[in-house]
C-alpha cells in the first residue's frame, strides 16, 4: 500500500499495477511539469505561451486547454499585473523568449528586449549606445538562448540606477535546462552575471518558490490532500509540492535520479517514486 506523507519517510517505490492504482485512486488532481483526472501542468519553463504549450501537446496527442497549464512566464505576468499592480505607463526589459512576451502582453503589459539583441555583438566604443530607459519598470529574466552581453549591459543599466526601483525578476531558477541530449545551463545560472554584478537577489517566482505556488492555489483551489505533484527534479517540482504540503511523485524520465532521491543524505525527498508518468496507462489495460 502507498500511504506515506510529505517528509522524511523513506520514498515509496511503485512497481506493480496495483500499486499505481491506489495511487490513481488517492488523487483527483496531479500537477505535472510539462515536460482523467484534472491534470495541471505546471512548468518552470518560460520560453513558450500557454497557448503555445497547448499546440505542443496536441502534436503529442494530450489534450490541454491554457488553463490546464500554469507556466513561469504566466505566474510572472500575473504576479506583476495583480500583485504589483504595474504601472500602466512603464514597460518590462525581457532577456528571455517569446512566451514571457506574450503573457505579459495578455495581461496588457508592454515588454521590450526580448529578440531586440539577438545576435547582436558590442565592440568596447559601443559602451555609449547602452542608454537608460526610464519607461522600464521591470527587469524579467527568463532562460533565452540568445543571451549576449549587450542584453545583460542593457538590464544592468536598468536595474543599478539608484534613483528608480526597477523590479529584478526571475521567472525560475533552475541551475540546468534538460535538452534531448543532455542538461545545459539553465535560468539560474543564466542570471549569475546579473546577480553578481549588482550584489541583489531576485525574486523568483518557479517552482519550488512560493509566489508560483501562492498563484497556483490562488487559481485553482485543489484540495491539497487530494492533490500531488509530478516531476522529474527533486529540487524544484519536489521541493514545490513539499512547499505546498502535498504529497509528491518522482518520475525518473528527467533529471533526477532513483539513487539521488533515496540517498540518505537527501533532504528533498519524494513521497513516491515511479519508472515514469506513462507507467500509469498499465492500470486501463489491465
Ligand atoms: C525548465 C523546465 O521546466 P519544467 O517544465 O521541467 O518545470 C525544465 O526543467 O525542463
Ligand atoms: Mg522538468
Amino acid at each position: 500500500m502507498v500511504t506515506s506523507t510529505p517528509s522524511l519517510a523513506v520514498p515509496k517505490r511503485l512497481n506493480t499495477v496495483d500499486e499505481y492504482k491506489v495511487l490513481l485512486d488517492k488523487f483527483d488532481t496531479f500537477l505535472l511539469d510539462c515536460d482523467g483526472k484534472r491534470l495541471v501542468f505546471v512548468t518552470n519553463n518560460s520560453t513558450m505561451s500557454r497557448a503555445n504549450y497547448v499546440k505542443k501537446f496536441e502534436k503529442l496527442g494530450i489534450e490541454a486547454k491554457e488553463d490546464d497549464i500554469f507556466s513561469s512566464a504566466f505566474a510572472t505576468a500575473a504576479y506583476l499585473k495583480n500583485v504589483q499592480k504595474f504601472p500602466e505607463d512603464k514597460r518590462v526589459f525581457v532577456i528571455g523568449e517569446s512566451g514571457i512576451v506574450d503573457e505579459l502582453k495578455l495581461v496588457g503589459i508592454e515588454s521590450t528586449g526580448a529578440s531586440d539583441d539577438n545576435g547582436a555583438t558590442m565592440t568596447h566604443g559601443d559602451f555609449g549606445t547602452i542608454e537608460d530607459d526610464p519607461t522600464i519598470g521591470a527587469v524579467v529574466c527568463g532562460f533565452d538562448i540568445n543571451l549576449n552581453y549587450r542584453k545583460l549591459a542593457r538590464a544592468y543599466k536598468y536595474l543599478s540606477k539608484k534613483d528608480q526601483k526597477v523590479e529584478f525578476i526571475l521567472t525560475n531558477d533552475d541551475s540546468t535546462f534538460p535538452a534531448f541530449n543532455g542538461h545545459y545551463p539553465g535560468t539560474g545560472s543564466l542570471a549569475q552575471p546579473l546577480i553578481h554584478a549588482l550584489k541583489r537577489q531576485p525574486l523568483v517566482m518557479g517552482k519550488p518558490n512560493k509566489p508560483m505556488l501562492d498563484s497556483f492555489f490562488n487559481s485553482y483551489h485543489s484540495d491539497p490532500a487530494r492533490t500531488c505533484m509530478v516531476g522529474d527534479r527533486l529540487d524544484t517540482d519536489i521541493a514545490f509540492g513539499i512547499n505546498g504540503n502535498i504529497e509528491t511523485l518522482l518520475v525518473l524520465t528527467g533529471v533526477s535520479t532513483e539513487e539521488e532521491a533515496m540517498d540518505p543524505e537527501q533532504p528533498i525527498k519524494p513521497t513516491y517514486i515511479i519508472q515514469g508518468f506513462g507507467e500509469f496507462a498499465k492500470v486501463k489495460n489491465a
